[in-house]
């Protein structure tokens, strides 16, 4: 088996991004963020309340034939980002791509914060990570890809995600028209539950790589990329005007001024994030001053390779024994 569904940026700062999924009989469509940095699918759902609901998509189980409520069974999820989500269990047919899981566990909302509230472009989640993560109580359950592994082609997913444009991603096979050159593969570190690999150094512009271990996560839940205090001063410190601003709660620069690329390595493969990717968005509509599509990691406790340097690249997330993650150019 295999499956392909598209990535569709969901505003023009490619905050996040969106993938249709079909769940239950007759199929009810929604569109939920891919997060490898969670393993939770949680949905907007006719258990959410009406004041918590802002024109998201809902499931409603009770209009599927094959639901079934997972009886006894609760969760509740809070995110680095401080947003969070809870409620109850079925499970019902669950369909990416052409990509079918008989019995997946739906998470519907009971509760959710503000800001899932708010972004009304984004029906839920579905998490990538690894399942030791998913928060269902008394038994945890598996994401979608751990479900539909042993029926892949494969045991991998790939991540094609592109800067203000449809991108993929596929279960079960690597499409070799996504990238070019060969991948580089290196180990996982699978605790506590994500995508942790470690990064082989950085550069600022055309100054020199420094080679040094970064071990942080490949997160496409996340917009940005977090990264040690040092590295991050090194590289605003090449920007004129550049400040890192306790108000805007992280580091903005004029948006006239010129910004060098970010390299980063794997391997011995080097990946350049274009300097639009890290002219990431005005603070503000029309606003002269820009926010910085990288940013410290010092207050997260862990380094997120987010979509920003994952747009940069096509990602092999392989779910082999042990597994590995493997970049490669496009
Ligand atoms: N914070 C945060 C975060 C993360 N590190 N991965 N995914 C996240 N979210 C998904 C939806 C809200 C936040």
């Amino acid at each position: 088996d295999t499956g392909s569904a598209a990535a569709v940026p969901i505003d023009d700062v490619d905050i996040a991004y969106v993938t249709p999924v079909t769940i239950g009989t007759p199929p009810q469509t929604l569109q939920l963020d891919f997060d490898t940095g969670s393993s939770d699918l949680w949905v907007f759902s006719s258990h959410t309340p009406a004041s918590q609901v802002r024109g998201q998509e809902i499931y409603s189980p009770n209009k599927s034939s094959t639901a079934k409520l997972l009886e006894g069974h609760t969760w509740s999820i809070t995110y680095g980002d401080g947003s969070a989500s809870r409620g109850n269990v079925y499970v019902d047919n669950f369909t990416v791509g052409g990509l079918s899981v008989a019995q997946q566990a739906v998470q519907t909302a009971q509760q959710v914060s503000s800001s899932f509230t708010s972004e009304t472009n984004i029906d839920g989640l579905l998490g990538l990570g690894f399942s030791t993560l998913n928060t269902v109580s008394p038994k945890s359950q598996l994401t979608f890809f751990d479900n539909a592994k042993a029926s892949l082609d494969s045991p991998v997913f790939t991540v094609d995600l592109k800067a203000q444009a449809a991108g993929t991603y596929d279960f079960g096979f690597i499409d070799k028209a996504k990238y070019t050159g060969e991948i580089t593969y290196v180990p996982v570190n699978t605790n506590p539950g994500y995508w942790t690999f470690t990064s082989s150094g950085y550069a600022v512009g055309s100054g020199s790589f420094s080679s040094q271990s970064i071990t942080g996560i490949a997160d496409t839940g996340t917009s940005l990329v977090y990264l040690p205090t040092a590295i991050v001063t090194a590289y605003y410190r090449q920007v004129s005007g550049a400040t890192n601003s306790r108000n805007y709660g992280g580091y903005v620069f004029p948006c006239s001024s010129a910004l060098p690329t970010f390299t980063f390595g794997v391997g011995d493969a080097r990946f350049t994030i274009p300097s639009s990717y890290i002219s990431y968005s005005p603070i503000a509509p029309g606003s002269s001053t820009c926010f910085g599509g990288l940013q410290s990691s010092s207050g997260l406790g862990i380094n997120i390779w987010g979509d920003v340097a994952l747009k940069a690249a096509f990602v092999v997330f392989n779910g082999a024994n042990p597994p590995t993650i493997g970049w490669a150019k496009k």
